[in-house]
């Protein structure tokens, strides 16, 4: 008995031994293998040294971005990425959480911005290169010039930003930091100091058009205009729309078109495809058309906490606003936009089709109603009502129609996700305008300086809905972008939404022209307040804005201003961020 039982104790002990012994030769093992791919792993991470070494690099001390490089693979494929696609940051006016929409609610955001997308199919971010080069063979001997080749340059050195000595980046968090605990207003001295000895110039002056050179206009594909002996007001602004701006400041015809647009005898209407709230085309007696939104709320009703900005009603005074504050920049790119009270039973269902007459109603209180079809807020819960059957609207003059001026729609790269859920890259990398800067068509020719000005205006005005911008394809990619669509700009007077100027704060860019155009407001002796107050007085539905409005229309300049100054003072060369380009 004693015999086995000694037999079975060796056993197991040889079998433990056997174990242990097996163990530790394969956890060795293990570890010569770790210690193998750990050479891998460096050799890997020397190639993606060597491919990502960048004189230039960025500190990243200061971003969330600070330990991970993968992130550039994904900005450059955000960025390369075609329209068809909705991926990460995609573009889309849609919403939900509306309340009461059948779509609303709680369906997701994601797919509303899917239906955009769609919208936005055949578009795409490519550049037009043949155009370009037309554009440039064209004006030859005006690029000939001393001039034009002293800006060109600066320019350009300013695109590629060579010299840039920039060793840590500007975000929203440091801006806010640096804006509330200290007061600007020796800072922005400071930066007129600065840029008027950089420039040699004293900056209290802006010329009305900076550079001399005589551009295309539309005048080409309007031939038959020209025979005409008397052309409407709507006629002429078409024939002069120009490769640098929608209008010429100074043109009389301005003027003469908001009239027409609030007094012309409505003779026709019918309601705009696409986009997602009610709006509706009137033809005039004249034959000239508006595209109107109508008022939803009174003045003083501000964006509610909870609502995401794209969930957020249109203003019509927002879009009238925004008008005047686009002519008083002289940036002239959005379209002549004029107040009007209208007769809803006489100007919109007398000549409704049968489609939208049907949506009419008398409301409870006894008011005149309707709500047309759109893809949202179009039912009885969102209805538009008069006061019985009076309405203010927004009249904006609908530009020349595709076919005779065809425009080309462009994703913007700061564009919002549209979702509640997904950030976009932009918000995440505090670097991402050292991708988009490379990419056509911002690697040349204004267009970058041009979304330094639409974020400029955008952060005036408040406006978070910024996802596409168009030009008029005639002119190539050397164009202004239209401003077009300002009706969720002045939601929240007492709140300046930073993020609005992340291409400046990124890019660390603004326009000369443009910050000559900030001084002079901020330091007055009109402050940008009052001359929009004065430009808005001879709107029928005056007063446009509330005070609270227009004094952060004050405050706001002096933020942009401050961003600039906190860009130098973060190593950028002055050259880099302050650039005339000579529009
Ligand atoms: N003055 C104008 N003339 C011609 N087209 C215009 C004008 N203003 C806007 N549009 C076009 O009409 C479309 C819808 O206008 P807008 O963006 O103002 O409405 P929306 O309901 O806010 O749409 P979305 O929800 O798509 O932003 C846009 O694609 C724009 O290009
Ligand atoms: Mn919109």
């Amino acid at each position: 008995m004693k015999m086995p039982q000694r037999l079975l104790t060796l056993a197991a002990l040889l079998t433990v031994l056997v174990i242990l012994l097996l163990n530790t030769a394969m956890v060795s093992r293990l570890f010569s293998v770790s210690a193998e791919y750990r050479e891998q792993i460096n050799k890997a991470a020397d190639r993606v040294h060597l491919v990502y070494k960048d004189p230039y690099r960025i500190d990243y001390a200061n971003t969330a971005a600070g330990a991970n490089r993968a992130h550039l693979h994904l900005l450059r494929k955000n960025l390369n990425k075609s329209n068809a696609t909705s991926g990460a940051g995609g573009g889309g006016g849609g919403g939900g959480g509306g309340g009461g929409t059948a779509n609303g609610g709680d369906g997701d955001d994601d797919n509303m911005s899917v239906e955009r997308e769609k919208a936005a199919h055949d578009q795409n971010d490519t550049p037009e290169q043949e155009d370009d080069t037309v554009f440039r063979r064209e004006h030859h001997q005006q690029q000939q010039s001393g001039y034009y080749n002293e800006l060109q340059r600066r320019l350009d050195k300013s695109l590629r930003w060579y010299k840039s000595k920039r060793t840590a980046l500007l975000n929203a968090d440091i801006l806010r930091h640096s804006i509330n605990t200290s007061d600007s207003t020796l800072y922005i001295k400071d930066l007129q100091h600065i840029v008027q000895k950089y420039f040699r110039e004293k900056p209290n002056t802006v010329p009305m058009r900076r550079r001399n050179l005589r551009l295309p206009n539309l005048k080409t594909i309007f031939q038959d205009y020209g025979m005409m002996s008397k052309l409407t007001s709507w006629e002429a602004v078409f024939y002069n729309i120009q490769q640098d701006a929608l209008y010429d400041g100074r043109d009389p015809v301005i003027n003469a078109v908001l009239k027409d647009l609030a007094e012309q005898p409505i003779e026709e209407v019918e309601m705009k495809t696409g986009g997602t709230q009610l709006k509706l085309i009137f033809t005039f007696q004249n034959e000239g058309r508006a595209l109107f939104k109508p008022m939803r709320f009174p003045r003083d009703k501000e964006t509610l906490p909870n609502h995401f900005y794209f969930v957020d009603f249109e203003r019509h005074n927002a879009e009238i606003a925004a008008f005047h504050l686009d002519r008083i920049l002289n940036f002239n790119r959005v379209p002549p936009n004029t107040g009007r009270l209208i007769n809803m039973t006489r100007d919109i269902k007398r000549l409704a089709d049968k489609k939208l007459a049907k949506t009419f109603f008398i409301s409870p209180a006894q008011n005149v109603c309707f709500h047309g079809s759109c893809s949202y807020y179009c039912d009885t819960s969102h209805a538009i009502c008069g006061n019985p059957d009076m309405l203010e609207g927004s009249f904006a003059l609908l530009l020349p129609p595709e076919k005779v001026a065809p425009r080309k729609t462009w994703r913007s790269p700061w564009r919002r996700s549209y979702s509640k859920h997904r950030k976009a890259l932009w918000e995440i990398y505090d670097d991402y305008c050292d991708q988009v800067r490379l990419k056509p068509p911002f690697n040349k020719g204004r267009r970058l300086v041009d979304m330094m000005d639409m974020a400029v205006f955008d952060f005036l005005t408040g406006n978070m809905d910024r996802h596409h911008y168009d030009t008029f394809r005639e002119f190539g990619n050397d164009t202004f972008p239209l401003h077009l669509d300002n009706g969720r700009a002045f939601g929240k007077s007492h709140h300046d939404e930073l993020t609005i100027l992340a291409p400046v704060y990124q890019c660390c860019l603004i326009r000369y022209s443009t910050l000559l155009k900030l001084f002079h407001f901020y330091q007055g002796p009109v402050p940008l307040s009052q001359l929009m107050q004065q430009s808005m007085a001879a709107d029928a539905l005056f007063p446009i804005l509330t005070d609270s409005h227009l004094q952060a229309l004050d405050r706001r300049v002096g933020i942009v201003l401050r961003t600039v100054y906190e860009c130098i003072m973060r190593g950028n060369a002055v050259a880099d961020v302050i650039v005339d380009d000579g529009f």
